[in-house]
C-alpha cells in the first residue's frame, strides 16, 4: 500500500479575549508554547505552533484577542495582527464560549474571509450544564456565518483535542511539510524567555497591572557546561508605566518579583532542557533615571 501523501497547512485560531485560544494552542501543540493566564489580552504576539502527526503537518497561528473597547495604538496593532492572521490561511478555528455570542465575538467574526473554511469551536462546553440548550444557539450561529463544521469541545479535554486534529486534517492541502518533524515553534528561545517572564508577571499581579506592561529581553547568552550540556544566561526587564506599578511588581521586600523570576526560570529550564540563570529588572517606562531604585532579582542564589 502506498503511504498517504504529505499534507501541510496553516490554521489560524481566532476569538475574543479569554475564550481559551492559548489553552487550545498549547493542547494542540502538545507543549507550552503560547502563554496563558486568566487575564485577558496576554497574547500579544503572533505565535506559531507546529505539530506533525502521521502524514500531516499542522501549523497553528495564535492571535491576540480582538480588542474593541479602547482604541490605543497598541490595540490598533493588535487588530492588525488578527487581520494578518485570518487572511492567508487554510483553515480558521473561530473560538467562542459554548452558548455565548457577544458584540466582541461578532467583531472577530466579521474579520473572517468568505473563501477560507472556518470551524465553529464552541469551547468550555464543560461549563454548559444542559447540552440541549446548545441546539437553538447553534442554529443562530449557523445563520451568522457559513461555518464548515461545528465542534463543541473543551480545550482542557485531551480526547476533544485529538478529535479536533482529525477534523482539521482534511482542510489542509496536499503538499510537502514546511518544517522538520520535531519542530514545535519557529520562535526563538529568546522570544520564549520573554513570553515566560510575561506570563508569570501577569499570573502573579492578577488584574492589578495594566496589560501595557511589557517584558524586554536584554541579554540571552549561552555557554557550554560540562555538567548540564549548556548554560543560558538571561537578563530581562519588566517595563511598567508608573512607579506604583513598579512597587506592585516588586512586592513587599521583593517577594513578588522573586516569585516571578523563580517560576519563570524553572519553566525555562524545563522548556530548554538546560540550566538557566535569570535576572529580572523592573523599570518605569518614563523614568529611566531612577536606576538606583531598580531591584535585581536572581533566578538562583
Ligand atoms: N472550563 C474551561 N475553562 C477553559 C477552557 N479553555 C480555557 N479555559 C480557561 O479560560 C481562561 C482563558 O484561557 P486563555 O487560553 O488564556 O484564553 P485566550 O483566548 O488565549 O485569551 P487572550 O490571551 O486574552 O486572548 C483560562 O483561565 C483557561 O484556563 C475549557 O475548555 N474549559
Amino acid at each position: 500500500m502506498e503511504a498517504a501523501p504529505q499534507r501541510c497547512g496553516v490554521i489560524a485560531i481566532v476569538g475574543k479575549p479569554n475564550v481559551g485560544k492559548s489553552t487550545l494552542l498549547n493542547a494542540l501543540v502538545g507543549q507550552k508554547i503560547s502563554i496563558t493566564s486568566r487575564k485577558a489580552q496576554t497574547t500579544r504576539h503572533r505565535i506559531t505552533g507546529i505539530r506533525t502527526m502521521a502524514a500531516t503537518q499542522f501549523i497553528f497561528v495564535d492571535t491576540p484577542g480582538f480588542q474593541t473597547r479602547h482604541s490605543t495604538a497598541l490595540n490598533r496593532s493588535l487588530n492588525k495582527t488578527v487581520l494578518g492572521a485570518v487572511g492567508d490561511v487554510d483553515l480558521v478555528l473561530f473560538v467562542v464560549e459554548a452558548g455565548k455570542f457577544t458584540a466582541a465575538d461578532e467583531k472577530v467574526l466579521a474579520l473572517l474571509k468568505p473563501g477560507v473554511p472556518a470551524l465553529l469551536v464552541a469551547n468550555k462546553v464543560d461549563e454548559v450544564h444542559r447540552r440541549g440548550d446548545l441546539a437553538p444557539w447553534l442554529q443562530q450561529m449557523q445563520q451568522r456565518h457559513a461555518f464548515a463544521e461545528f465542534v463543541p469541545m473543551s480545550a482542557k479535554n485531551a480526547k476533544d483535542v485529538e478529535r479536533l486534529f482529525g477534523i482539521c486534517e482534511k482542510y489542509l492541502p496536499e503538499q510537502p511539510w514546511w518544517y522538520a518533524e520535531d519542530e514545535l515553534t519557529d520562535r526563538s528561545e529568546k522570544f520564549l524567555a520573554g513570553e515566560t517572564v510575561r506570563e508569570k508577571l501577569f499570573r502573579f499581579t492578577g488584574d492589578e497591572l495594566p496589560y501595557t506592561s511589557t517584558v524586554v529581553v536584554d541579554k540571552f547568552e549561552e555557554e557550554p557546561s560540562p555538567k548540564h550540556g549548556r548554560f543560558v544566561k538571561i537578563a530581562a526587564t519588566i517595563v511598567v508605566e508608573r512607579d506604583g506599578h513598579k512597587a506592585m511588581v516588586i512586592g513587599e521586600k521583593g517577594e513578588r518579583l522573586k516569585r516571578i523570576s523563580t517560576e519563570a526560570r524553572q519553566e525555562l529550564e524545563k522548556l530548554m532542557g538546560c540550566k538557566v540563570f535569570l535576572e529580572v529588572w523592573v523599570k518605569v517606562r518614563s523614568g529611566w533615571a531612577d536606576d538606583e531604585a531598580r531591584v535585581r532579582s536572581f533566578g538562583y542564589e
